[in-house]
């Protein structure tokens, strides 16, 4: 079997510096490379391996313990089945999964479980951390705050409510942080691919959002104390990459998308990007590659971006830069508008 995916015709064997002459199965879209399974496989996990030595991102003869966020989704499983075929030893890895409270599909219970499963198969120490034991609330609440928020008609005009999406990612983001500051971990690791970086990376430009933008980039949060520096080894790997090694790897993963995430206005900006692609070949990652090369450490440099902040939150005590994180602040404000509206918990 092979793809053609709409693209030129697939040559029949692999091109593998014409030393293989198994059949070709796929033909990377940047490169138009055909080849066969087995050379597919190690060309993704090539690229993967020379992004985290280049960025020096962990190693296995540092003294370093790595975290992947494992979400049961096609990115982080792939992530976490490369890490563990590139340093099969000597490399302390444990996963992550947080269990977010999205009972449509079952979402969460499921990425959960598959997440789990995966982490015992490559023999993965796997932790899980549940928000609402931990916070009194999950993302389902939020949903319905925010529906009797608008049935209601209210307005919160100093703090306006915000899509699940939102809150979701600073409930993960915090949480994740906290888990492996107090754990000893030296280094956390997202399955975030070419396509979402690129996706975010237009959505920041579009907002003129300069402090993202200074800030976007395969590793981040190097030097802010209680901050575990955060890597992404899938950086320069699309969406359609990964589903095609998660497919040829023979990779289990959930392939439900969470229910809240289908109307944010970044997937219309995805979806553009793609079409940009189908006829613009190798945008995607010209526009990273070049971006980080060029622009990104001008816009770092114009707005002083602060790497070195140590300023610590007056509630929770981790990294800010006011006095109260993101975090500590959401948390007070949606509690305070349960109870407003009498929300049951
Ligand atoms: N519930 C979770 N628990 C732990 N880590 C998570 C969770 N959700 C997301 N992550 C981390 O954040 C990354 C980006 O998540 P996002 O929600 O954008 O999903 P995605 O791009 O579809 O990735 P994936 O395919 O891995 O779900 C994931 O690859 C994973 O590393």
């Amino acid at each position: 079997m092979y793809f053609y995916l709409g693209r030129s015709s697939l040559p029949k064997s692999c091109k593998f510096f014409s030393e293989c002459k198994s059949p070709a199965v796929y033909q990377i879209p940047h490169s138009r490379l055909s080849l066969c399974r087995q050379h597919y496989l190690k060309n993704v996990e090539k690229r993967v391996k020379e992004l985290i030595e280049k960025k020096h991102m962990f190693h296995p003869d540092r003294d370093e313990k790595l975290l992947v966020a494992a979400s049961g989704g096609k990115d982080s499983q792939v992530l976490l089945s490369i890490i563990k075929k590139l340093y099969p030893v000597g490399l302390d890895v444990e996963a992550l999964y947080i269990e977010l409270g999205i009972s449509q599909e079952n979402y969460s219970q499921d990425s959960g479980i598959v997440a789990r499963k995966f982490c015992e198969e490559l023999n993965i120490p796997f932790h899980q951390l549940n928000v609402k034991d931990t916070y009194g609330f999950n993302i389902d609440d939020i949903h319905q705050l925010n529906a009797e928020v608008e049935d209601r008609k209210w307005k919160f005009d100093k703090d306006p409510m915000r899509g699940e999406c939102s809150y979701c990612g600073t409930l993960k983001r915090y949480m994740i942080n906290k888990f492996a500051f107090e754990n000893g971990f030296t280094c956390v690791a997202t399955g975030h691919n070419l396509t979402d970086e690129t996706t975010q990376l237009m959505n920041n430009f579009f907002n003129m959002d300069l402090n993202f933008l200074a800030k976007s980039g395969p590793v981040a949060d190097v030097h802010i104390p209680k901050l575990v520096p955060r890597v992404k080894p899938l950086f320069f790997i699309s969406e359609e990459e990964i589903a095609m090694y998660a497919y040829f790897a023979d990779i289990a993963h959930l392939g439900t998308e969470c229910a809240y995430s289908t109307h944010v206005p970044n997937i219309q900006l995805k979806k553009a990007l793609k079409e940009i692609e189908d006829y613009r070949r190798g945008n995607n990652l010209s526009l990273a590659r070049r971006y980080h090369k060029i622009m990104q450490p001008v816009i770092e440099k114009a707005v002083h971006s602060d790497k070195s902040n140590d300023k610590l939150c007056s509630v929770c005590g981790f990294p800010t830069f006011g006095k109260k994180c993101k975090f500590c602040k959401t948390i007070a404000v949606l509690t305070d508008r349960f109870q407003q509206l009498k929300i049951e918990l």
